[in-house]
């Protein structure tokens, strides 16, 4: 494992899938270890799967309590029910909460079937806000930059709002439902601002699909276009990538004014 601090960012590039999915599983279970009653920020897709194992692994062995933690999700497909099998509410079920004490009623996700968009996303960032705001954001990374549902855009939406998935998007997800006509076309998700002022952030990447975006994400201009570029000016950013997914950075020669490129060519390993 490799471990930097470069900036804003901690670093950590793992050998593995496996042991990037352990290291943030550690991150995520000191901080409910520190704070009984952590506010947890959920992604879901397929980087995740391995954090959410070991978690559960974890927890197998030696319980860790969950009783008070509160979790927020980033998103949900729409319209979706959320006992539908391809819901995110279902996923979360299956692969995290049904193993954990966590309590129903400490439990968010938007809700998929609302009658009322509009309305679901004020209450989602109103509960947020209720219980002080998200402590530890889990993010992934589309490999157009997009973090929860936020597509690259003209501008950062800042809010929870209703997004037009964009074909990129669906394609990437249509593993999870056979093929990608049955992707729904939209999502609710939360804004850049509702992400960005999580206090803590840890982003995740797995595989050589991820090396170029997280390069940009990380050295690129700070631009919509690419969503996960804000992350630059998070105080307090985790990056757990497996060795495919750092591929752009530990290769990359910048500049000798570049700093970060100086600390992160292979060299300096
Ligand atoms: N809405 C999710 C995101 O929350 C996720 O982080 C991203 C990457 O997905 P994956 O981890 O499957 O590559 O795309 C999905 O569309």
């Amino acid at each position: 494992m490799i471990s930097r601090t470069v900036g804003n960012i901690n670093l950590k590039i793992a050998d593995t899938y496996e042991e990037m999915s352990r290291e943030a599983a550690k991150i995520v279970i000191t901080q409910v270890t520190n704070k009984a009653d952590s506010v947890l920020g959920l992604a879901t897709g397929s980087t995740p799967l391995g954090l959410y194992e070991e978690i559960v692994k974890t927890n197998k062995k030696k319980e860790i309590d969950f009783s008070k933690v509160r979790t927020f999700n980033l998103d949900e497909y729409y319209p979706i029910h959320p006992e539908d099998p391809y819901s995110y509410a279902h996923y979360m079920d299956v692969h995290l909460f049904d193993y954990l004490n966590l309590s129903r009623k400490h439990i968010h996700l938007p809700d998929g079937a609302t009658t009322n968009v509009e309305q679901e996303c004020r209450d989602y960032e109103a509960k947020i806000k209720s219980v002080g705001g998200i402590d530890l954001q889990v993010l992934g990374i589309g490999t157009n930059g997009h973090i929860g549902f936020n597509e690259p855009n003209h501008y950062f939406e800042k809010r929870t709002h209703l997004v037009d998935l964009n074909q990129e998007t669906i394609e990437a997800n249509a593993h999870f439902f056979g093929c990608s006509s049955k992707v729904p076309s939209q999502a609710i998700s939360m804004g850049i601002a509702s992400i960005m002022e999580a206090k803590r952030i840890l982003l995740l990447a797995s595989g050589k699909q991820k090396a170029e975006v997280i390069e940009k994400a990380l050295f690129g201009k700070i631009s919509p276009q690419l969503p996960a570029s804000i992350l630059q000016l998070h105080k307090e950013v985790y990056l757990v990538l497996d060795q495919e997914a750092a591929a752009s950075i530990i290769n990359q020669v910048k500049p000798p004014s570049c700093y970060w490129g100086k600390v992160l060519t292979q060299q300096s390993y």
